[in-house]
């Protein structure tokens, strides 16, 4: 190991990444609340500063992924699709099975220019989550509490603001709506059986409400400027079966992502909500299809492409550890020329408060500390009676059968398109960025 290896171990460090991140994220937060009356007189300006004060915070996470641990993220698409990236506004459907995959999602972001702008379906939790949860708030993030009686009218209200903005985003959305345990992969496919739906291997059953309900609001129309014009459907893997934690990468552990990313034109999606629910759990059952291949075989399909990682991410985290490190050094060396106990106590104090802080704020990616959404027998019970109740309508049962018979046409069109690619991948070569 060398010099750096070993520095990036040291406690010390992680302390002072801590110190910038919070603080440099608490005067971004104040700055946001600055641009509250800029709203009222040019809310689209307030929207492009707000987009690049949320820059300056989650680039810090991002040149931590990519600098610090070193970590390399390889993705895997059609080469004609690639153009399209950045430009244009997209959905992105992305499997949760990692703690860090929002981090490998905010990566490509950044590498194709819409980290600021970037958008989630994300629980209501994690708007109270200092620095990143009140900085989505400016960045007019979809938030839900996962109970869809109460999530309909905000959801709907939420999307239809976004009509307009004036970035490119992408929106992304979990629909397994929670991240994957083997308690909850056995409880959704208890679900999926009484639905009459394939069960899945590597994914939780999707759910469809918040997908159906973001195509729709989010299709575009003429005269409105931003449009969303295709579904991003990714898969993110770890080489080596490799569980990468945030703890992991402020340890400087490098870690390998695979991204396999198929871009759907919006257009072929259903707009009628139970024929897009069909059309959801379809798209469920190739990606685990393509889960299963990445399994044996430990690649996707398909030819890999490059973006280059842009220094702008660790241009922005050395100018905040520069003018916030100077300070807090004064501070130090004037803490100890006083002498005082007091003081310094006072300031040990406060140095571990925040590092607990922070802590907790690194515990919010933990999967052992995640939510019990999707894992509660009760919540299963009442689906069951709803299931029940629904499996004599004939929605249901179109819903199963065309799920079921979907599956097998789509999925014939999609190995094509797969054995296709890897001829493309004979030709190009793998590289990573
Ligand atoms: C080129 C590069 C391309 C890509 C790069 C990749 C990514 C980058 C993109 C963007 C990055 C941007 C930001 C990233 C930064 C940070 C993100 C961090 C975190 C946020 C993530 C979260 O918070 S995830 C949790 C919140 N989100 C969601 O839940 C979304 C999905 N959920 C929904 O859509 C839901 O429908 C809902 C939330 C809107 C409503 O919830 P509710 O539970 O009420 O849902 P439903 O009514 O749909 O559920 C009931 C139905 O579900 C069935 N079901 C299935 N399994 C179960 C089960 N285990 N228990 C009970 N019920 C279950 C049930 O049968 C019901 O079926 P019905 O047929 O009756 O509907
Ligand atoms: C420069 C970097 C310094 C790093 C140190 C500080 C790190 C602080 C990190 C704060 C991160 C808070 C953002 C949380 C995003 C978590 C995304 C996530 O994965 O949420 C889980 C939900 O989808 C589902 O929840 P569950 O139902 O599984 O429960």
């Amino acid at each position: 190991m060398g010099l750096f290896g070993l520095l990036k171990m040291q406690f010390v460090c992680h302390l002072i990444i801590c110190y910038v991140f919070l603080v440099s994220g608490l005067i971004v937060n104040f700055l946001q609340l600055c641009t509250l009356p800029l709203w009222s007189i040019n809310k689209q300006l307030a929207r492009k500063v707000n987009c690049r004060l949320a820059y300056c915070i989650s680039s810090q996470m991002v040149a931590l992924l990519e600098w610090w641990s070193g970590t390399e993220c390889t993705l895997y698409t059609d080469p004609a699709s690639y153009p399209f990236y950045g430009k244009e506004d997209a959905i992105v459907v992305l499997n949760h099975n990692f703690e860090i995959d929002f981090l490998c999602g905010w990566t490509f972001c950044e590498r194709f220019g819409v980290l600021g702008s970037s958008k989630v379906l994300a629980k209501k939790e994690l708007a109270y989550v200092p620095v990143i949860g009140w900085m989505w708030y400016f960045l007019e993030i979809v938030f839900c509490k996962r109970k869809w009686e109460e999530d309909q009218k905000t959801v709907v209200q939420s999307l239809q603001r976004l009509k307009d903005y004036p970035e490119n985003f992408w929106f992304l959305l979990y629909c397994e709506g929670t991240r994957f345990t083997q308690k909850k992969h056995k409880i959704s496919m208890e679900v999926a059986e009484r639905k009459g739906l394939p069960k899945l291997k590597y994914h939780l059953l999707p759910r469809t409400k918040g997908f159906c309900v973001t195509v729709q609001h989010l299709r575009g129309k003429v005269c409105v400027s931003s449009v969303v014009t295709a579904v991003y459907d990714s898969t993110l893997n770890f080489r080596n079966n490799q569980t990468p934690t945030l703890l992991g990468i402020l340890n400087g552990k490098k870690y390998h992502a695979d991204l396999y990313v198929r871009r759907i034109p919006l257009d072929s999606i259903p707009e009628n909500e139970s024929e897009c629910a069909i059309w959801l759990h379809k798209l469920y059952q190739e990606k685990d299809e393509l889960q299963e291949k990445y399994s044996v075989t430990g690649r996707f399909p398909g030819p890999t492409l490059s973006p280059p990682r842009r220094p702008w991410a660790l241009l922005n985290w050395l100018f905040w550890i520069c003018l916030l490190l100077f300070p807090l050094c004064l501070l130090l060396l004037q803490l100890f020329h006083s002498g005082s106990a007091f003081t310094i106590c006072t300031t040990v104090l406060l140095c571990f408060a925040a590092s607990l802080g922070v802590r907790w704020m690194i515990g919010q990616t933990e999967i052992n500390r995640g939510s019990s959404y999707g894992n509660k027998e009760g919540q299963l019970n009442n689906n069951a009676q709803v299931s029940k109740v629904t499996n004599k309508d004939s929605r249901t049962t179109k819903t199963s059968a065309a799920c079921t018979a979907g599956i097998k046409n789509n999925h014939e069109q999609f190995s094509t398109k797969q054995e296709g690619n890897t001829q493309l991948d004979q030709d190009t070569g793998s590289c990573s960025c």
